[in-house]
């Protein structure tokens, strides 16, 4: 699974540059949590965000795939939570150090359902939110996006093959915040899919 800061609004709340090429990192498969399931917080952070983002499913793999034909790899979408230990983060960017343990542990890819491609007709211009314990946190629109959907695939598939399954999250939104034990998790993508979470903390 494939991820990538992709919107300016976030990069600036983050006081991060606004990325000129995307940046990526990984997840693995582990990392996926979907429904009935809680998110559980890792013990060694205080600071877990948020962050809403819309998953592209590949269908069909390739690599060097041209900006043209990138959407026929694509077999549909899944609404996504990036959930990251952001003082673990600040951490490891402070330290120059990798991202692993503020974006890749146990429960940190809460998962829709799969969304078949024909329910999503323009990828690129979707509405999603995230709501925590039913106060409005995020909002944007995939329209705000610095790097296409055609533009990731694309750019990803130079360096690393894409594998049918593999899973590319396209960045958040402004409005990432904390999340506490108990609180509930709720995003949607407009007129498609809501999800919910809850979250919990490890046991000691
Ligand atoms: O941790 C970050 O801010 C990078 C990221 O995942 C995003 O922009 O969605
Ligand atoms: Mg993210």
């Amino acid at each position: 699974m494939i991820k990538v800061q992709n919107y300016a609004d976030h990069a600036k709340e983050l006081k991060n540059a606004v990325p000129t090429e995307p940046v990526l990192f990984l997840k693995p498969p582990s990392a996926y949590v979907k429904e009935g399931s809680p998110i559980v917080v890792p013990l060694y952070t205080s600071n877990l965000h948020h962050e809403v983002e819309l998953g592209v499913v590949i269908g069909k793999g390739g690599n060097a795939i041209s900006q043209t034909s990138a959407m026929e790899h694509v077999a549909g979408y899944a609404l996504c939570l990036d959930m990251t230990a952001r003082d673990i983060q600040d951490e490891c960017k402070s330290k120059g150090l990798p991202w692993t343990l503020a974006k890749a542990f146990n429960t940190s890819c809460p998962v829709s359902d799969f969304i078949p491609k024909e329910r999503i007709p323009d990828p690129s211009n979707v509405k999603l939110w995230l709501k925590v314990n039913d106060q409005l946190k995020q909002s944007g629109s995939t329209s705000q996006m610095i790097f296409s959907i055609p533009y990731l695939i694309s750019y990803i598939s130079d360096f690393i093959t894409l594998e049918e399954g593999d899973l590319i999250l396209t960045g958040t939104p402004k409005g990432v915040s904390a999340v506490q034990e108990h609180d509930e998790l709720q995003a949607g993508i407009e007129d498609v899919v809501t999800i919910s979470f809850r979250v919990q903390r490890q046991n000691q």
